[in-house]
C-alpha cells in the first residue's frame, strides 16, 4: 500500500474501530423500514441509466458539498429524478454524515439504500442492518483477506455488498468471493484526482475474467456527457458531489438518468 493512502486509511480505520466498539440503536420513533429492496435487481431492471445518487454533505476531496438540510428532502428529490438507489454517507468525521440519516430516509424511500461508510469491523454490518440499509459498501483495500467473511456476514443479514476496487488485484479478490456488485472507484486516494478511464480499464479486466458481476462506476461524474462516454463500460453510476451541489437536484439526477 502506498504511504499516503496508508496514512489516510489508517486514520479512518482507527477512528472506525473506536466507533464500532458500541452499536448505536436507532431511537424508537425512527424505526427503520426493514422490507427488503434489492440493489442488484433495481440496477438490472433500470431501463435508462442506473444512478445511485449519494447524500454527502462534506468530503475530504471537495470540502462542503452543500449546507446541512433534511436528508429526507434530498432523497425525495433524487427519487423524483428517477435514481435507482440512494447512497447515504453515515461517516460523521470525514463526510458529515450520520447513521440516523439512513434510518430517517428508510421511512420514506421507495428505492434501495446503500450504506456508504468505512466498514472495518463485523459489528458495523449488524449496525448497518439495524439502521435500515439494503446494501453495504465493502472496500477491498481496507478488508483485504477479511473480505470473504465480511461479505458472507452481510449476505446472512440479507444485505447486498457493493465491493469497491481500484486495481486488478482488488478486482481478483472481489471476484474470488463471488461479488454480485463491483464498484470501480475513479478517485485516486493519493492525489484525490479523478480518472474516469479507470472504469474503462478495470471493467474490461473484470468482464474478461468474470461475467456475473454488475459493475458500478464510482466518483467524478459532473455532467450527463460523462455518462454517455462511460456507459458501455459499466451497469450503473454512483454520483455524489455534482448532484448534492445542483440547484435543482431532481433535474440534475434526471439529466444523468436520461443521458
Ligand atoms: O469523496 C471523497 O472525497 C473521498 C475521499 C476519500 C475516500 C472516499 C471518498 N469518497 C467516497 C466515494 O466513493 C464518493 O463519495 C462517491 O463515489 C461519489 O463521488 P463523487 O460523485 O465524486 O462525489
Amino acid at each position: 500500500m502506498n504511504t499516503a493512502i496508508n496514512r489516510f486509511l489508517r486514520e479512518i480505520v482507527r477512528h472506525k474501530e473506536a466507533e464500532a466498539a458500541g452499536i448505536d440503536m436507532p431511537d424508537e420513533f425512527m424505526m427503520p423500514d426493514y422490507r427488503l429492496k434489492s440493489l442488484s435487481d433495481a440496477v438490472r431492471k433500470q431501463k435508462r441509466n442506473a444512478v445511485i445518487a449519494e447524500i454527502k454533505f462534506r468530503s475530504p476531496s471537495g470540502g462542503v458539498t452543500a449546507p446541512l438540510s433534511d436528508p429526507k428532502d434530498i432523497a425525495d428529490e433524487y427519487i423524483r429524478g428517477g435514481c435507482t438507489a440512494v447512497s447515504v454517507l453515515t461517516d460523521e468525521k470525514f463526510f458529515g454524515g450520520k447513521k440516523e440519516y439512513l434510518t430517517e430516509i428508510s421511512g420514506i424511500s421507495t428505492v434501495p439504500l446503500l450504506r456508504k461508510d468505512f466498514i472495518v469491523n463485523e459489528k458495523q454490518l449488524y449496525e448497518t442492518k439495524v439502521i435500515g440499509a439494503d446494501a453495504v459498501l465493502l472496500i477491498a483495500k481496507i478488508l483485504g483477506g477479511k473480505l470473504p467473511e465480511f461479505k458472507e456476514t452481510a449476505s446472512a443479514l440479507s444485505l447486498e455488498s457493493l465491493i469497491e476496487v481500484r486495481n486488478s488485484e482488488e478486482a481478483d479478490l472481489a471476484i474470488s468471493c463471488g461479488a454480485e456488485i463491483i464498484g470501480i472507484n475513479n478517485r485516486d486516494l493519493t492525489t484525490m484526482k479523478i480518472n474516469l478511464n479507470k472504469t474503462a480499464e478495470l471493467s474490461a479486466y473484470i468482464r474478461d475474467e468474470y461475467k456475473d458481476a454488475l459493475i458500478i462506476s464510482e466518483s467524478g461524474y459532473n455532467f450527463p456527457d460523462d455518462i454517455k462516454a462511460m456507459k458501455r463500460y459499466c451497469d450503473g453510476f454512483l454520483i455524489g458531489s455534482s448532484v448534492m451541489k445542483a440547484k435543482n437536484r431532481r433535474e440534475a439526477v434526471e439529466g444523468f438518468v436520461c443521458a
